[in-house]
């Protein structure tokens, strides 16, 4: 049996502030900092170790990632960290308030520009000065690549073949893996593993800073998964994740 533990980076200054965020690069609070630690002390107490950490390139996640890991005592850990990791890219939205969103267009219309699986948020113009086609953290890709929204099925599109040109061959090989990311960039991945219908994944809300812990079977296929610590509380908190978007 395999285990993959999934982290969603700490509460941020924009989910504090409840303003969609996507790729932009916003830094955790000092609740998300705290957060981030108490995730390496449970996996600390429940005896997890792990051989290589991957993360997005936003640094709520890398710095989660490290808090995490400093309370385990493994700073030393390879990490290593790629794009497709990153939060679904949330377009024209990125940067405005959920609920004020909401109160304009309607709870309805915002569930579906959050959960929906196919209906992008309105795009980005690419000279808009939020988009990320001139960071040159992206600067390998060609710029099209770099995207002015995405649907979840869009997310999907890239993370899945991250798992299985990157993470599924590591761990069939015996490393033992943390992944610190995003609310959507981990659904992405828990809707591929689970196999989640299109409709279905309306409903998964992803924690702030709570391991996810899957054991797989030999082809990778999930035994079971659950969240370290309290269960009710990582309930409590991906409810709270679903209102964000209420007016
Ligand atoms: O704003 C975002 O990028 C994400 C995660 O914080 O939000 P949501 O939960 O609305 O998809």
């Amino acid at each position: 049996m395999y285990k993959l533990v999934l982290i969603r980076h700490g509460e941020s200054t924009w989910n504090l502030e409840n303003r969609f965020t996507g790729w932009t690069d916003v830094d955790l609070t000092p609740t998300g900092v705290s957060q981030a630690m108490s995730a390496g002390k449970l996996l600390k107490a429940e005896g997890f170790e792990f051989d290589l950490a991957y993360t997005s390139v936003l640094k709520r996640a890398i710095h989660t990632l490290w808090y995490a890991l400093d309370e385990m005592d493994c700073t030393w850990l390879p990490v290593r960290k790629d794009w497709r990791l990153n939060e679904r890219h949330y377009g024209g939205l990125q940067g405005l308030n959920k609920a004020d969103m909401a109160k304009q267009y309607g709870d309805a219309q915002v569930l579906q520009w959050r959960r929906s699986y196919d209906v992008p948020p309105p795009a980005l113009e690419p000279t808009d000065a939020r988009s990320e086609r001139s960071d040159r953290r992206y600067a390998e890709l060609n710029p099209e690549q770099v995207p002015l929204t995405e649907c979840l099925k869009d997310t999907v599109a890239r993370v899945v073949p991250f798992w299985t040109d990157t993470l599924a061959p590591q761990i069939k090989a015996g490393k033992r893996i943390v992944i610190a990311a995003h609310g959507n960039s981990i659904r992405a991945l828990v809707k591929y593993l689970d196999n989640i219908a299109d409709d279905a994944i309306v409903g998964v809300n992803i924690p702030n800073g709570i391991p996810l812990v899957y054991e797989l079977d030999e082809n990778l296929k999930p035994i079971r998964s659950y969240y370290l610590g309290d269960a009710e509380a990582a309930a409590k908190a991906a409810a709270a994740v679903a209102a964000q978007g209420k007016a």
